[in-house]
């Protein structure tokens, strides 16, 4: 490798390295000013040397040229739904979980009445989005669409700063599938919405609609001026690499690999009384969150377990959306359908 190529590699590691601190672990190691000198460095380099900008190069954060349209992507595992699982308040008040519970007896009764463990997480308000790593480096990213097809926006998820461009940690898989959502936090909502009024444009209804429309944007450039997140919930596909065993040590592996995780916002336990309580707990903190969420997701933790339960149509026996009531102040729940 000749010096600028080797020079342009140490930049983007380099960059990618403050950038995954800045974003991801919100502990900066340098000043935004040593960043913006460096980033100019590479910027420069690469534009007098276009053949060796690297496809995981930070620059590609600010986005390019628009597009005319999305191509379309077919999703090579399908990206399912889930079912949903209401718990209407009586009265008095009180919530009736008859709709888990009854969740709770199909999974045992599908084990073979061995009581599993749960892995209960929130369920994102956002969009849902599928992205994919060949050798560490992101090559697609594609929305959801029809659950068979969505639109690929690769350009533009390359802006999402918590998006690794290329996954962190030893043990690169040869190809890795990572699912999650792109959601708009309360806070840059707001603030997106003021700037829309100031320039005379319509507000969007709320951070899922704000996150959809920055993301299915032609223009990339727009997308990067929209403060998007990602979390991640699935590992769809995977060719080498850690091997997990349960949705936790899938979880956990994509926190390895550079992806940000809800911390604290997310748990797992062995009754479905402790999955209730930690709802409940959820459903009081919702409101103090930085994101929007429209419940939680319960799911079988063990992989094998999740295997052996399968889907009802296109929805998974293993996994349940538990919602909270709506709340028409907030957003208008749509229900998701399951077939
Ligand atoms: N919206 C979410 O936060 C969420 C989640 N936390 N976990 C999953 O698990 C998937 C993986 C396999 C089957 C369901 N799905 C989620 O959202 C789905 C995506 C499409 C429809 C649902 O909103």
């Amino acid at each position: 490798m000749n010096d600028t190529a080797a020079k342009i590699r140490e930049l983007t590691d380099l960059l990618n390295r403050y950038g995954y601190e800045y974003y991801t672990l919100d502990a900066p190691s340098v000043p935004d000013a040593e960043y913006d000198r460096l980033f100019h460095e590479l910027e420069a380099l690469e534009a007098a040397h276009p053949a060796l900008k690297l496809p995981d190069s930070p620059t590609l954060r600010v986005g390019g040229a628009p597009l005319s349209a999305f191509a379309q992507v077919r999703h090579e595992v399908p990206m399912l739904s889930l079912s949903n699982a209401f718990s209407p308040q009586d009265e008095s008040g009180a919530f009736d979980h008859a709709e888990m519970t009854a969740f709770d007896e199909r999974v045992r009764g599908g084990l073979g009445g061995k009581p599993p463990q749960y892995v209960i997480e929130p369920k994102f308000d956002g969009l849902a989005v599928s992205l994919l790593y060949r050798d560490g480096v992101l090559v697609q990213a594609a929305t959801r669409g029809d659950g068979s097809s969505g639109e690929d926006v690769t350009q533009n998820i390359r802006t999402v700063s918590d998006i690794p461009l290329r996954l962190r940690g030893g043990d690169t898989p040869a190809l890795i599938e990572i699912r999650g959502e792109v959601l708009m936090f309360k806070a840059d909502f707001a603030a997106l919405n003021l700037r829309q009024e100031e320039n005379g444009r319509k507000p969007f209804a709320n951070p899922r609609n704000a996150a959809a429309g920055s993301l299915r944007q032609l223009d990339p450039r727009i997308t990067a001026q929209r403060k998007l997140h990602f979390f991640p919930y699935s590992i769809a596909r995977q060719e080498g690499g850690f091997s997990a065993g349960t949705h936790m040590q899938e979880l956990d592996y994509c926190g390895r690999l550079g992806f940000a995780l809800p911390e604290g916002n997310c748990g797992c336990f062995g009754s479905m009384a402790e999955i209730l309580a930690f709802y409940e707990q959820m459903r009081q903190k919702r409101p103090a969150l930085p994101y929007e969420i429209d419940g939680m997701v319960v799911k079988v933790n063990s992989l094998a377990q999740q295997h052996e339960l399968g889907f009802i149509s296109r929805a998974p026996r293993w996994a349940v959306a538990h919602k909270f009531p709506a709340e028409e102040a907030l957003t208008v729940v749509e229900a998701i359908d399951v077939q």
